[in-house]
């Protein structure tokens, strides 16, 4: 069977979007890391699903896996990219939807030129919630390593997050700590490592290595996690730029509120793919 995909980035994280209304679908871990495989298959950070609407709130599922097969519960940039897919396939005329996922829920609104907002459900920040397995819930936890003893703030943004603050990110140890830690025993369910530096208080720059990919040129949920450690140790105001390597998204959050995302999302092409 030939499956129709839409291939999509924003700021050069990218995916292959599916349509799950139209046509249902389930799809193997296998499958998944075909569609991903830049060689043998289309090539993608994470692979995205609509499906139809699991309650009367929402209007539409959104399924997320990343390209080493494994489901999660939240990819910020990928929701861009869905409201934009949502629009041009016809599967909505609203400029807002809602979509909801394994985890969490999103207020999706399409903006000006290929801009999209996404309003984030509030983070959490209970270990349980993360998940995170320590003793007591803290503003920063200090994990012992394989590369030492680590420092950063954990944050669930509907997926977990690990925030490193760092004094210059182009020398961040990005690939080295995000291997350690994104599989440490403290994160049952894995984690995605943030390395932030302040440049003021509103403005950061961020890499991220991604739980299940690596490092990605631009992290949507990471940027959302960076700006609330941020703001929760005293460091940044209530919205931020993020400089990502791929490019910038505007970020606002205060203390008992929902997160809001601001940033493009962009069609790449479209093609069928035999699975
Ligand atoms: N690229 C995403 C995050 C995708 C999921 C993540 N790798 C995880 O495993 O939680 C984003 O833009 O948020």
């Amino acid at each position: 069977m030939k499956l129709p995909f839409a291939k999509m980035q924003a700021l050069g994280n990218d995916f292959v979007v599916l349509d799950g209304v139209s046509t249902p679908l389930t799809l193997t871990a296998a499958q998944c890391r075909k569609l991903g495989d830049r060689r043998f298959g289309v090539g993608c950070d994470q692979i995205l699903v609509v499906d139809p609407a699991p309650d009367a709130q929402a209007d539409f599922g959104y399924r997320i896996f990343n390209c080493d097969g494994s489901e999660v519960g939240q990819c910020g940039n990928g929701a861009r990219c869905l409201a934009r897919f949502v629009e041009r396939q016809g599967l909505s005329t609203a400029r807002a939807i809602q979509v909801a996922t394994r985890t969490t829920r999103m207020n999706l609104e399409l903006l000006e030129q290929d801009w999209v907002r996404a309003e984030l459900s509030r983070p959490e920040f209970q270990p349980a919630r993360i998940p995170l397995d320590v003793p007591a819930q803290a503003e920063r936890y200090t994990l012992d390593s394989p590369v030492g003893m680590v420092s950063g703030g954990a944050v669930s943004v509907g997926n977990p997050h690990f925030v490193i603050e760092v004094d210059d990110v182009a020398r961040a140890p990005v690939q080295q700590w995000g291997e350690a830690l994104t599989r440490h025993a403290a994160f049952p369910e894995g984690v995605n490592v943030g390395f932030v530096e302040r440049v003021a208080a509103d403005h950061l720059r961020l890499r991220v290595f991604e739980r299940g990919v690596g490092e990605t040129p631009a992290c949507g949920s990471g940027a959302c996690a960076a700006a609330v450690i941020q703001r929760v140790w005293g460091h940044t105001e209530a919205r931020v730029r993020v400089d990502l390597p791929g490019g910038q998204l505007r970020i606002a959050w205060d203390e008992g509120q929902n997160v809001f995302m601001e940033g493009p999302a962009t069609w790449v092409f479209e093609g069928e793919i035999e699975l």
